[in-house]
C-alpha cells in the first residue's frame, strides 16, 4: 500500500530531516511511527500525502510515485488520504454537520446524497445528536470524532493520524483508539499512526517503526519489539537495562511470554515440577491489544540451569541466557 524506498528529505541545503527511510505499510495494517518530538515524523506523514516532497529515495503510495503526482492527479490521490491532526482542525464557525459536509461540497456531491453522507459518518462516530451544534460545545474527544467523520467523508483507503490522541486524556484517549480499530476493521482503511505515546502503539498498532532523528532506528511487528526491545527502543522508552540490575552469581536466564500463555501456570508448574528453587529477579508484563505479553528474568543455580533449559525446551517457552 506505502512502499518507501531510502526516502531522505531536508527542508534547507544542510538539514536533513529524514535520512535513507526504509518501511513497507501492508493494505489493511496499522502501522505506528514513533519517536520523540522533532524525529521527523510529521514531515513523514507530510510526504506521504504529498504535501512534502523529498530530496532522493523512492515513495509509492497505491502504486504512485508521490513525487510525480501534480495538479488534478495529486488532488484526486489525496482524496484516498485522509488526515486527523492533535489539534482536530475544524472549522470555529460551522456546525459538526457542516464541518463533516465540507470535503463532499467540494467535490461536488449533490445536496442530498451531502445530507445522506454526513448522517452515516455522524452515526459511524457515535455524534448523530450532534450534527448542528459548533465544535467549541464539544469535548476534546467529540472534537477528534467529527475529525476523524469528515477525514471518512469520501471514503478514503488510507488514514494518517498526526498525534491524533496527544490532547486526550487517557479515557478519551482508548476511545478514540477502539474507534480507529473499528474503522480498521470494519471498513479495511489502512492506517498509519504518528505519535509519541507507547500506549498508542500498544492498544492498536500490527507494526511500529521507531524514528529518531531522521532515521529509522528499528522496525517489525509491535509484539515481537516490545518483547525483545532493541537499545534504541529500550532508551525510547526509558526502560533500564536489565543486564545492569541482574545478580552476578548463577545463571539468569530471561522467559519470554507471548499470546495465551500463562506466567502464573508455567512459573509454578516449573518450580513444582523440577523441584527447584529459583527466583525472579526482573520482570516486565504488560497489556498489549488483547495479550499480556514480557518476559521475566530468572536466577538458577549454575547445577540446576540444564535442568530449567530442557524444562523450557520441552514447553517451548522462547528463552535465552543472559
Ligand atoms: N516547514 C519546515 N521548515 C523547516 N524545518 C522544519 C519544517 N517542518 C519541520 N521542520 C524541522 O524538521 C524536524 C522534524 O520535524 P517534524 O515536525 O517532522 O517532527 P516530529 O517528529 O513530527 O515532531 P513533533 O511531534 O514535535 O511535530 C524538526 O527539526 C523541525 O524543526
Amino acid at each position: 500500500m506505502i512502499e518507501i524506498r531510502n526516502l531522505s528529505k531536508s527542508y534547507s541545503s544542510k538539514v536533513e530531516v529524514l535520512t535513507d527511510v526504509s518501511i513497507t505499510i501492508n493494505e489493511g495494517e496499522i502501522y505506528g511511527i514513533i519517536g520523540h518530538s522533532g524525529a521527523g515524523k510529521s514531515t513523514l506523514l507530510r510526504c506521504i500525502n504529498g504535501l512534502e516532497g523529498y530530496n532522493s529515495g523512492s515513495l509509492v503510495v497505491m502504486g504512485q510515485e508521490v513525487k510525480s503526482l501534480k495538479g488534478k492527479k495529486l488532488r484526486t490521490f489525496r482524496k484516498d488520504l485522509g488526515m486527523i491532526f492533535q489539534g482536530f482542525n475544524l472549522l470555529k464557525r460551522k456546525t459538526v454537520f457542516d464541518n463533516v459536509a465540507l470535503p463532499l461540497q467540494v467535490w461536488g456531491w449533490t445536496t442530498p446524497k451531502v445530507r445522506n453522507r454526513v448522517n452515516e459518518l455522524l452515526q459511524l462516530v457515535g455524534l448523530e445528536d450532534k450534527a448542528k451544534v459548533k465544535p467549541s460545545s464539544l469535548s476534546g474527544g467529540q472534537q477528534q470524532r467529527v475529525a476523524i467523520a469528515r477525514a471518512l467523508a469520501l471514503n478514503p483507503k488510507i488514514l494518517l493520524c498526526d498525534e491524533a490522541t496527544s490532547a486526550l486524556d487517557p479515557k478519551t484517549t482508548k476511545d478514540i483508539l477502539q474507534l480507529l480499530l473499528k474503522i480498521n476493521k470494519e471498513l479495511g482503511i489502512t492506517i498509519v499512526v504518528v505519535t509519541h505515546q507507547m500506549e498508542v502503539v500498544k492498544d492498536i498498532c500490527e507494526k511500529v517503526a521507531l524514528i529518531e532523528g531522521g532515521v529509522i532506528r528499528a522496525e517489525g511487528k509491535s509484539k515481537d519489539l516490545f518483547l525483545n526491545p532493541g537499545v534504541s527502543l529500550k532508551k525510547f522508552l526509558g526502560e533500564e537495562d536489565e543486564s545492569e540490575v541482574l545478580p552476578s552469581e548463577g545463571t539468569n536466564i530471561k522467559i519470554f511470554f507471548s499470546d495465551g500463555m500463562s506466567k502464573d501456570t508455567l512459573i509454578t508448574s516449573m518450580a513444582r515440577e523440577l523441584s527447584i528453587d529459583f527466583s525472579i529477579v526482573w520482570g516486565k508484563l504488560e497489556k498489549f491489544r488483547e495479550s499480556v505479553l514480557g518476559s521475566l528474568v530468572i536466577n538458577v543455580t549454575e547445577e540446576n540451569k540444564q535442568l530449567v533449559i530442557d524444562y523450557l525446551e520441552k514447553n517451548q517457552i522462547v528463552w535465552e541466557v543472559l
